[in-house]
């Protein structure tokens, strides 16, 4: 098992936040995690870790964030406010954590006969798709256990989307974009399918301000994770990826500053627990 100590792991993420790519040899490279590998290489091994872990992915994540994860995505799906009428694109939706909450939170608005709703959720993984389906139908939250809302499940990449140009009103990312190769088509692309007045929301690991609580942080991230996805899921590597691959992430302000360079407007974010994650919104005008 291959494991770095909390100070490699700080030392090794200096200067790397911004995720700069840089040219080795004729082939571009990027980061996974700590190291770098060819552009080409990534998506096949976030594809690998999201495909080991997709079945303890709901476990692990309670185990974790110590069960805070649920208090974040409730507040992320409060802060989008869902309507009867919208059109939600759930991308890199995974098992499905924000789309039942979408629902449940719609479900609770009155007059749910006013304007059919729809969310597409899309993943570039199968095996998450499949796994938040089921979820979906113990749940009671299938197109035909609905009253007037549509659900849709489609494998996807975040980076070239198959979907027309203004097809949805709201777009939410949580936990999926810092697993992209490139962020700006990522952009670019939520750009696209959103309808003028639509609404893109990230939720994401971010950067603590305070340097002392980033270091207990660091130490727990470090010490306490990977040890915890083998014991839990005997997945070591694919949760060293995952810690690795949050300090690797741009901080709050200059992520915001790739959110209008897509061409989003009223760009803002709100931290929560200290900057441990935080939520990203932007409007297409
Ligand atoms: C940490 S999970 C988040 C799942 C869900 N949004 C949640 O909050 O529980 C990250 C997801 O991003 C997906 N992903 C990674 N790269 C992607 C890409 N290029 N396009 C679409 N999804 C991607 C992975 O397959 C994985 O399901």
């Amino acid at each position: 098992v291959h494991t770095r100590t909390a100070s490699q792991s700080a030392q090794n993420s200096k200067g790397m936040a911004s995720g700069a790519e840089s040219i080795s040899g004729k082939e571009k490279t990027t980061h996974f995690g700590f190291q770098t590998v060819r552009e080409s290489e990534k998506e096949q091994k976030v594809h690998e870790v999201f495909e080991q872990v997709a079945n303890s992915y709901d476990v692990m994540n309670d185990a974790m964030s110590l069960g805070i994860h649920r208090v974040w995505k409730d507040v992320f799906v409060e802060r989008l406010g869902p309507t009867h009428g919208m059109r939600l694109l759930d991308m890199a939706g995974g098992t499905g954590d924000i789309t039942f909450r979408y629902l449940r939170y719609l479900n609770n608005q009155p007059n749910p006969q006013q304007r059919p709703s729809h969310v597409t959720v899309s993943d570039i993984n199968q095996h998450m798709l499949n796994v938040g389906e089921e979820r979906a139908k113990r749940l009671g939250l299938t197109t035909d256990q609905l009253s007037n809302c549509t659900v849709a499940w489609q494998c996807a990449d975040a980076e070239k989307l198959p979907f027309p140009d203004a097809s949805f009103t709201a777009y939410t990312i949580a936990f999926g974009i810092r697993n992209c190769t490139h962020v700006d088509k990522v952009l670019s692309e939520a750009y696209r399918v959103l309808q003028p007045g639509g609404r893109f929301m990230c939720l994401e690991f971010s950067h603590l301000t305070n340097e002392t609580m980033q270091w207990l942080y660091d130490q727990y991230s470090f010490q306490v994770i990977p040890p915890m996805g083998q014991l839990l899921a005997g997945q070591w590597q694919a949760y060293q990826y995952l810690v690795e691959s949050i300090r690797r992430f741009p901080k709050q302000e200059q992520f915001k500053q790739m959110i209008e360079q897509a061409g989003f407007d009223q760009v803002s974010y709100e931290n929560l627990t200290f900057g441990v994650v935080s939520i990203h919104s932007g409007f297409k005008l």
